[in-house]
């Protein structure tokens, strides 16, 4: 009985152990299943088993809510995260590739370059731009000049359409008594004749004998042009503009944005530079010109630039303050390179406040070249004998609208015959 007992005992104890091992076995299947799913369904099932992205795919899936699974599976689920996942969370949205990367990231290429018209193909149009606003002065003189009676009322009218086109004194003078000696020389006059006169007298002031070129190669190393001026001149659309002459002319361009007053003028520009394809040298909002300049020309001689462009900020706080900033920028620059061209940039609507910015800039830094801009909106194209015969130096370029190629080489002759309309 006892042996019967005993027997009994033994088996129960049998089933017991064996239903437990099974038990255990099971809840090791059920819970290894749940996570291949949410890995399959986090990816899409997409992954061979064993991929790389298979073995990411550890951490627990995350959920509209911005919960995990394993959030809400209680306690014992949670605090063993495996290692993946403390080093790289789940993404919430499926990974493009499968692969995580380390490369540094790959900026996509901007819209195809600008490949602007060459210089040459561009003039006609913006000679016509020129006469059409130039207009008043050219008419207004020639309907005087050419009419039947010269008299000493018509010569004051003659002086005061000079001096509204903002030629200035001293040359109105000139030229007002040099019309009068041609015109009593030559007795009857013609349309034609007025034409030719006033042309021939217009040219003389405007000068054809200076070097108008542009210093923008230099052997064996990039030329440094720096563009200065009173902010809203349109010293940045300048700068943009000229790298897009020199681009289209089949040249590399470096771009400073020196500008450090606005940040928005260094974006201004990087947008000008990224466009054609010049290279914007930038610092952050407020950094030392100086510093963005001397890194600017490192870059073009590192390039291997043919031209740096630096635009300046040159804000008129202080005569001093200017004066200083534009000497550092200039000293700085020069300890890699020489200096090749200042280009002074003068709203030309802002008439005797040119001058007198002009007079200040001088006295800050060597100018080589004037630019005029917004001469498409006035009438006042004056103004190029007036600050030439100031600083004594050409203007060289003309701005001639917002467009990004409306930057034209000054020729006088073309100018003159703007302002007077053509003889034929
Ligand atoms: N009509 C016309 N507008 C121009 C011309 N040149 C520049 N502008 C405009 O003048 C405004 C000022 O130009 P910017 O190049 O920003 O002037 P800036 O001197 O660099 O000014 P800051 O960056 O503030 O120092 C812009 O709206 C230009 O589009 C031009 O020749 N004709």
């Amino acid at each position: 009985m006892e042996l019967v007992i005993l027997i009994v005992l033994i088996a129960v104890a049998l089933v017991g152990v064996v239903g437990l091992v099974a038990g255990s076995a099971l809840r090791g299947r059920t819970r290894r299943g749940p996570r291949g799913l949410g890995h399959a369904g986090r990816r899409g099932g997409t992954e061979p088993p064993g991929s790389v992205a298979g073995t990411l795919g550890d951490a627990p899936p995350v959920l509209p809510t911005g919960e995990t699974r394993a959030d809400l599976s209680g306690p014992t689920a949670v605090r063993a995260p495996a290692p993946v996942e403390e080093a790289e969370p789940a993404p919430a949205v499926p990974a493009p590739s499968a692969e995580p990367s380390a490369e540094p990231e790959i900026v996509s290429p901007r819209t195809p370059l600008d490949v602007p018209a060459p210089a040459l193909g561009r003039m006609v149009r913006l000679r016509a731009r020129l006469a059409r606003s130039q207009n008043a002065l050219g008419r207004g003189l020639l309907a005087l000049l050419s009419g039947d009676n010269l008299d000493e009322e018509t010569w004051e009218d003659v002086e005061a359409t000079l001096l509204v086109a903002d030629v200035g004194v001293a040359a109105t003078t000139e030229m007002v008594e040099a019309l009068r000696e041609r015109t009593r020389v030559l007795g009857a006059r013609t349309a034609a004749d007025a034409r030719a006169m006033l042309r021939d007298e217009l040219l003389a002031q405007v000068g054809t004998a200076m070097d108008r070129s542009l210093r923008t190669s230099a052997p064996d190393r990039p030329a440094i042009v720096l563009v200065v001026g009173v902010n809203g001149t349109g010293k940045t659309t300048t700068c943009g503009k000229i790298a897009r002459l020199l681009v289209a002319d089949g040249r590399s361009v470096v771009l400073g944005a020196a500008d450090t007053f606005r940040a928005a003028a260094a974006d201004q520009l990087e947008t000008w530079g990224g466009r054609v394809g010049a290279t914007t040298v930038r610092g952050a909002e407020g950094a030392d010109p100086a510093s963005v300049a001397f890194e600017a020309v490192k870059r073009g001689i590192e390039d291997s630039a043919d031209t740096v462009l630096v635009d300046t900020a040159g804000r008129l706080h202080t005569k001093v303050g200017l004066m200083d900033e534009l000497t550092k920028i200039k000293r700085v620059v020069g300890k890699q390179s020489p200096v090749d061209e200042v280009l002074l940039v003068l709203d030309s609507t802002t008439g005797q406040n040119a001058l007198v910015q002009a007079r200040v800039f001088t006295e800050a830094v060597d100018i080589t070249g004037v630019v005029l801009t917004k001469l498409d909106g006035t009438a006042k194209g004056g103004i190029v004998i007036a600050v030439q015969r100031e600083l004594g130096v050409p203007v060289k370029l003309i701005g001639l609208g917002e467009g990004p190629d409306d930057l034209a080489p000054f020729e006088p002759e073309a100018f003159v015959d703007a302002l007077v309309g053509d003889s034929a």
